[in-house]
């Protein structure tokens, strides 16, 4: 790109920027010194046309001209232990802490699609994360937390669909109608065959549901976001920051197929798909992965499926620090890599940011630890004075050709998913490699290539393989008890003597009838948790209809 073109696209984003509402006028190092909102090329730079410039196409530097001079990321910490009760004091304290926003963690029995008193739900309730049983749960959840003032992410995938109308049901109670409901719903099933392993159904049905999800949240919730696309897991379970990326994105065009499969209109349904990534600990390499993942998603969502407006071109995320990078060993350490991978995150652009408590790798965060884990973002926000400047990075030739790297990378592993599949749609290429174990294999084979690395000293973590001495203090961690699990029973059994058996009988069998055809399955589902039936009697009905899925098994 020449001098002259780069000039006329720095203008644009002068004039967008002039146009913006920023959050102050003075923007200064910590010493006084001036700094610009943005930085770029004196002159000519070739790699202009790929970097641009913050809030335009590609939108490799970030989707707003103001960078975090407009808004800084939402602070959206993680949080759900014991009963519904418990964990509304938890995001009371969250809210009162300074937290920007809430983010709900789901015990195992909820996040499986079972109820508490499920046999199988044994000694689960309310240690993962919060038990939620039905849209009762749901309302002393969110008790005296305005549903209709506060944007809450619900991570479920599986029973996404039900706990979305428990949520749409209980701000229903709050006086808060459905269409202004602003959020954020996991459901992403692909991550679920990839990595995480927690579905309910095989994928058809489930694709099916989250259509109907689409097209509900399309037509009715419109600043809803009913899918938050997730790498964090794939990360998580072994994968490298490429494969994050790749099978994220491609998990993303995925349900943008879905979507237009089912005649949505992309621009009216892209801007509903939010994405979800790990901070890992290699600081630059996860910077550089933010930065294409924008790009990349950008320029297939207007090439490849014809989306026309900034919106459902923008690629929008949430990020989490790495759980896996904690060490067990010398705990107090995780407060140090949290950091470094927080920033990693905000030099990257994140939206919204969860930073791990210190004790995550040992329980769910006791109250200290969640509090300084607020408090990291809080110091990165307010006293590094990093929010000043829009992709401070960007034009470094490191991070610019790690992001080109990761991009091609990311490239490559489309072509190959694409090819796996039986009409060259990134779906049929997604569902092929599910059921053949693709994704699983070569997620394994990147995790046992760190293993091993680890275990031969060529990877190095303090207090594991280098550094061990320490004068570790045992650490006093969270411990939710079973009387959790007795009290929420008690009360489940209570509920069940109350309703009205026969309206709750009725709406289930509606909603089967709807299952069985072809129609929008979120109505039904709703009038079913109007009528306080359970998330287990909801998933257990769609069992019914549907079976349940078993993973081929491979060695
Ligand atoms: C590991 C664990 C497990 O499984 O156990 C998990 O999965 S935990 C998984 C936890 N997952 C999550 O917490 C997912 C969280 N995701 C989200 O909150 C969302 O999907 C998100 C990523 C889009 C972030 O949404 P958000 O509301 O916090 O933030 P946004 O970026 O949308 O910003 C809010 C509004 O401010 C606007 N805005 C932001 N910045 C600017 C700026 N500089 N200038 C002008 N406007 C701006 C946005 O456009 C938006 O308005 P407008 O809306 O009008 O555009």
């Amino acid at each position: 790109m020449d001098a002259e073109e780069i000039e006329a696209g720095r203008s644009r984003w002068q004039a967008r920027f002039d146009g913006a509402v920023k959050r102050g006028s003075e923007f200064r190092t910590l010493s006084g010194l001036d700094v610009e909102p943005v930085y770029g090329p004196g002159g000519d730079d070739p790699r202009m046309a790929r970097i641009g410039w913050p809030g335009e196409y590609p939108f490799t530097r970030g989707l707003h001209a103001t960078g975090y001079r407009g808004r800084t990321w939402t602070i959206r910490q993680f949080a759900g232990f014991g009963n519904a009760r418990q964990t509304n004091e938890r995001y009371k304290m969250i809210l009162g802490a300074g937290g920007g926003g809430l983010s709900v963690a789901f015990d195992m029995p909820t996040l499986m699609g079972r109820d508490s008193d499920d046999p199988r739900s044994l000694g689960e309730v309310g240690h993962c994360g919060v038990a939620i049983d039905s849209a009762l749960d749901m309302d002393l959840l969110f008790d005296g937390i305005p549903l209709g003032d506060i944007t809450t992410s619900m991570t479920i995938s599986g029973p996404a669909v039900p706990i979305f109308c428990m949520y749409v049901v209980a701000a229903e109670r709050q006086g808060v109608p459905a269409g202004k409901l602003n959020g954020t719903l996991q459901t992403d099933i692909f991550k679920e065959y990839i990595a995480q392993k927690e579905w309910l159904f095989a994928p058809e049905p489930h694709l099916r549901l989250i259509g109907d999800l689409m097209e509900f949240c399309a037509a009715g919730v419109p600043a809803y976001k009913p899918l938050s696309v997730s790498g964090y897991h794939i990360r998580e379970a072994g994968s490298t920051a490429a494969q994050e990326l790749a099978f994220t994105l491609a998990d993303g065009f995925g349900y943008v197929e879905l979507g237009l499969s089912r005649g949505l209109d992309v621009d009216a349904f892209a801007p509903g798909l939010s994405f979800f990534f790990d901070a890992h600990i290699d600081f630059f390499e996860e910077i550089a992965k933010f930065r294409a993942a924008r790009r990349i998603w950008a320029r297939w969502l207007r090439d490849v499926y014809g989306a026309r407006t900034d919106r459902a071109q923008w690629l929008r995320f949430h990020t989490q620090t790495a759980g896996v990078s904690l060490t067990a060993q010398q705990p107090h350490n995780n407060v140090v890599r949290t950091t470094v991978e927080a920033l990693a995150a905000v030099l990257g652009g994140t939206n919204s940011l969860h930073t791990n408590a210190l004790d995550e790798v040992l329980a769910l965060p006791s109250e200290k630890a969640a509090e300084i884990a607020l408090r990291t973002q809080q110091v990165i926000m307010e006293e590094t004075e990093v929010v000043n400047v829009a992709d401070p990075l960007g034009g470094s030739w490191y991070v610019e050709a790690l992001t080109d790297r990761l991009e091609a990378e990311a490239e490559a592993i489309f072509a190959k998913i694409r090819d796996m599949g039986r009409d060259g749609s990134m779906t049929s290429g997604i569902l092929r490699g599910i059921e053949d174990g693709w994704f699983t294999s070569e997620i394994a084979e990147a995790a046992f290539d760190y293993q091993r690395k680890l275990e031969k000293g060529e990877k190095r973590i303090v207090g594991v393989n280098r550094h061990t001495a320490s004068v570790d203090e045992p650490l006093e961690i969270l411990r939710v008890g079973h009387e959790v699990e007795r009290e929420q029973n008690r009360v489940l059994a209570a509920r069940r003597a109350e309703r009205d058996q026969g309206a709750v009988d009725g709406a289930l069998a509606a909603m089967v009838q709807v299952a069985r055809g072809e129609g929008n399955l979120v109505p039904p589902m709703l009038d079913a948790v109007r009528a306080e039936a359970t998330l287990g009697e909801i998933c257990d009905a769609l069992r019914g209809e549907w079976g349940v899925y078993s993973e081929p098994a491979r060695f």
